[in-house]
């Protein structure tokens, strides 16, 4: 059954997935890598991109699927014997060894397969150590490729961060890996440094030839370095591209927040090349069905300003941040807020025009109108689903029944008996869940794990217990990781018998 790879490839995760005590943390995780590239993972913490560099490493056996190095699996394989050195954070140097020692410790180490001819023709092989030459020779060209020749006799503690971090790295490639990990290698640099760093270890890589994969959840740092991205939240990968490709057509909502900033609405397809959003039509290049529900992606430099009534649409100007390079300037038409970035200045309270180019419009198509799940009747008015009880109107289930005291009755006055029976409940998106830090008032509980900023509202998805998600819009702003109970008046509860 297994598909034949493609020799191009270095890498390959297929179907990958990884399970701490029954909970999932990358969940069917595929990605081709290919000789010499630059792939990073990008995703907020927590989103799995360090446990998915471990399994690659071998550090972590993932729990399903399978990875390939040139094609041969090596999901099992111990991390000593994966051509494949990793660079972590904290670059855990050897302090009492200088850096010479520190980088050719692992060479000492290491052996060559020798083979000799002995007098009576027989062929042996044996295992040798690397000479003192030979180690002198990799030390020598691996601090030469991290620009720190010269350096052999100092101590650590001379070092400042940054050139730690390279000495680290330098101890990484002179054991000349086909693949090196490097798990966020210059989060503990200050600003300043980092960019420096970025700037070297792209230059580096050319340099090596060798593949990368990095793990950053610094979108900048990733858009600068990377050949690919993968962008990753709550251990699913949510889209894999250029940085460009990223950047410019983000696949969903998540993705356009997490790269760059954006400006997101809700929008609805009128007419062909027509979306209209933040009440006004605009002409765009993506091409869907009329009527079709989608997010619109707006970046904040795509906005241009104009004087008033020359522009597509006056908005009044409600705040001017300077940011060293561009003003922020956040207008408002009506209640929809509208980010923009400009050279320009603007003046609080001032009605001006803003112009979009049709280009500039990215759409995303949005399906997901409704949350569904499956429940459990358990009292007449009352189903079990999501980790909560909530109180619904069965008389939806059976045509011409009502209650009568409570009790769920059929025309003709008889109990029908639902208890125990299963039942599909949608609830839709828009305007149809409450969210109160009074966790006895609502059916179920959670906690925000994510919020998008629509312009004139929020857009939350909330988790229980065991995993299920509510999304839902709200007007009022509530923070990430805040528990909530999820109040949803029953009427806005649909149910249908399996
Ligand atoms: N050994 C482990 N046992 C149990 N849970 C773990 C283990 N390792 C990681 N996790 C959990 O797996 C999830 C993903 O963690 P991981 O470190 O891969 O995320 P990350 O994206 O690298 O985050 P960060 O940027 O904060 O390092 C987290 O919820 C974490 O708590």
């Amino acid at each position: 059954m297994s598909k034949v790879s493609n020799s191009m490839n270095i890498i390959e995760l297929k179907n990958v997935g990884k399970s701490f005590d029954d909970v999932v943390v990358v969940e069917d995780f595929n990605l081709e890598v290919k000789k010499g590239e630059f792939v990073t993972f990008l995703g907020p913490s927590g989103c799995g991109k360090t446990t998915t560099l471990r399994m690659i490493a071998g550090f972590e056996i993932p729990t399903e699927g399978q990875i390939t190095l040139k094609g041969e699996d090596i999901s099992n394989l111990p991390p000593y014997e994966r051509p494949i050195n990793t660079v972590f954070q904290r670059y855990a140097l050897f302090p009492h060894l200088n850096i010479y020692d520190n980088i050719a410790f692992g060479l000492k180490l290491k052996t060559n397969e020798v083979t000799y001819k002995k007098d009576n023709g027989k062929i042996i092989t044996r295992k040798e150590k690397l000479s003192k030459k030979e180690i002198d020779k990799k030390v020598k060209r691996a601090l030469e490729i991290v620009d720190l020749e010269g350096f052999e006799k100092r101590s650590v503690d001379t070092l400042s961060g940054g050139q730690q971090q390279r000495i680290a790295i330098a101890r990484a490639i002179v054991n000349e890996p086909q693949i090196l990990l490097l798990d966020e290698p210059l989060g503990a640099l200050d600003l300043k440094m980092r960019k420096e760093m970025q700037i070297e270890l792209k230059a580096m890589h050319e340099r090596l030839g060798i593949t990368f994969i990095y793990v950053t959840h610094d979108q900048e740092e990733a858009l600068t370095m990377s050949d690919k991205i993968v962008v990753m939240s709550d251990g699913v990968i949510q889209q894999i591209g250029t940085p460009e490709e990223i950047y410019n057509e983000p696949k969903n909502a998540f993705v356009a927040d997490f790269i760059g900033e954006s400006n997101i609405f809700n929008g609805k397809v009128t007419d062909k090349l027509q979306v209209q959003f933040c009440d006004h039509t605009f002409t765009c290049v993506d091409d869907f069905h009329i009527g079709t529900k989608v997010e619109v992606v707006v970046r904040p430099e795509d906005i241009v300003m104009k004087p008033k009534g020359e522009g597509m649409m006056d908005v009044v100007v409600d705040s001017v941040v300077f940011k060293g390079v561009h003003y922020e300037i956040t207008v408002l038409s009506g209640d929809n807020e509208i980010v923009i970035h400009s050279i320009y200045n603007a003046v609080v309270g001032d009605t001006i025009s803003i112009d979009i180019d049709p280009d500039s419009i990215h759409l995303i198509e949005n399906n997901l109108t409704t949350n569904d799940f499956e429940g459990v009747i358990t009292k007449h008015n009352t189903v079990e689903f999501a980790d909560g009880e909530f109180e619904c109107d069965l008389t939806q289930l059976y045509p011409n029944s009502k209650y009568v005291d409570d009790v769920l009755v059929d025309e003709m006055g008889n109990e029908i008996d639902v208890v125990g029976k299963e039942v599909s409940v949608s609830i839709p998106v828009f305007g149809s869940i409450e969210m109160s830090d009074d966790a006895d008032k609502g059916g179920t509980t959670g906690n925000i794990i994510s919020l998008i900023y629509k312009g004139d509202h929020y857009q939350y998805i909330v988790r229980t217990e065991n995993e299920y998600d509510f999304i839902f819009d709200d007007e009022d702003l509530w923070n990430e990781n805040d528990f909530v109970s999820l109040i949803i008046p029953k009427e806005n509860i649909t149910l249908k018998l399996k």
